[in-house]
């Protein structure tokens, strides 16, 4: 026998499909839920949650074939994956019943995850896994890749719009008014877990390049609220044992100003991956 048919041949693509679950319809979610609606190989749209479905009763009425609508408990009876876009105090409820079944949760709420890091043994215990996206942010692949040798030191600089940081529990703790600034305000220079704390709907981000390179606490981060922008600007830089990189990325807030266009984009990439026959980047 030739020596390498027999691999090719016991290594079929899977063809049943994967169900997908979506929780929480706010901008990524919709978004999201559409792509699969019009199709992504290999995958199907079983089930979705919304706090109230009847506010989405005619988005529902417009896809092509109307997923389950659930609770947010019952999801993991429905499908093989979950897509967590919800608030932040939700990310347990949605990830821990998929993962304890062996299944996988993808993050976007990533800075939930530094208060229930708990999950990521319940997922290993039980065969399940928690993925977090790029989301809206650049360049996990390097981070991770640098993070197998050494790195010495990642630091972010994030600068957004008013209506971007507005209502942040650490402005509101810190008496910190930025409605009227005329010129950009540094608002905040400490950890990625500390920001996961002060800002926990605006800078996921910070979270998600902590966990692929040097964790939360060694993760250093400069927030600036800055009248001028339309945009949410984040920069990193690098410093590590293989490459130093800098890399940055300038954000169309989506219909929720505090979320970056992108960030539903890049779910949609990682979905298209799950059973593509070539996947680039790690
Ligand atoms: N990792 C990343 O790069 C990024 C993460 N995010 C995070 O992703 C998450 C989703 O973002 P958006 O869509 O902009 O948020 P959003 O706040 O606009 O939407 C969340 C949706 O969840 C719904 N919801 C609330 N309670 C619910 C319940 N009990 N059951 C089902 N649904 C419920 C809300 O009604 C809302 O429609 C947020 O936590 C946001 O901070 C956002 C941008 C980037
Ligand atoms: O990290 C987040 O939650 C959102 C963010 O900064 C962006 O979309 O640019």
């Amino acid at each position: 026998m030739a020596p390498f048919r027999k691999e090719r041949e016991a290594k079929p693509m899977a063809n049943t499909s994967l169900r997908v679950a979506i929780a929480g319809l706010g901008p990524i979610g919709k978004k999201v839920a559409e792509a699969l609606d019009q199709g992504i190989d290999g995958l199907t749209l079983a089930a979705v949650s919304a706090q109230n479905p009847e506010k989405h009763h005619n988005w529902l009425g417009s896809l092509k074939k109307k997923p389950a609508v659930l609770p947010i408990e019952k999801l993991s009876d429905a499908a093989d994956i979950a897509i967590e876009c919800a608030p932040a105090k939700l990310l347990r409820s949605i990830v821990a019943p998929f993962v304890e079944k062996g299944k996988t949760a993808i993050v976007l709420s990533a800075g939930a995850l530094l208060e229930n890091e708990d999950l990521v043994e319940l997922a290993r215990k039980n065969g399940g896994q928690i993925v977090v996206p790029t989301g809206a942010l650049i360049g996990l692949d390097a981070v991770t890749a640098a993070a197998v040798g050494e790195i010495h030191s990642v630091r972010m600089v994030t600068r957004k719009p008013v209506n971007g940081l507005a209502g942040a529990p650490f402005l509101v703790e810190n008496n910190i008014e930025i409605e009227s600034i005329k010129e950009p305000l540094k608002i905040f220079d400490g950890t990625a877990r500390e920001a996961a704390k002060g800002f926990p709907a605006n800078l996921n981000v910070a979270v998600a390049l902590s966990l692929a390179g040097i964790g939360p606490d060694r993760t250093r981060l400069e927030i600036w609220a800055d009248p001028a922008l339309t945009r949410n600007v984040h920069r990193v830089e690098v410093d590590s044992d293989s490459a130093r990189f800098s890399m940055s990325i300038e954000n169309i807030p989506s219909e929720n100003p505090k979320t970056g266009r992108i960030t539903a984009l890049s779910v949609i990439a990682l979905l298209r991956k799950q059973r593509a026959a070539l996947r680039v980047g790690t």
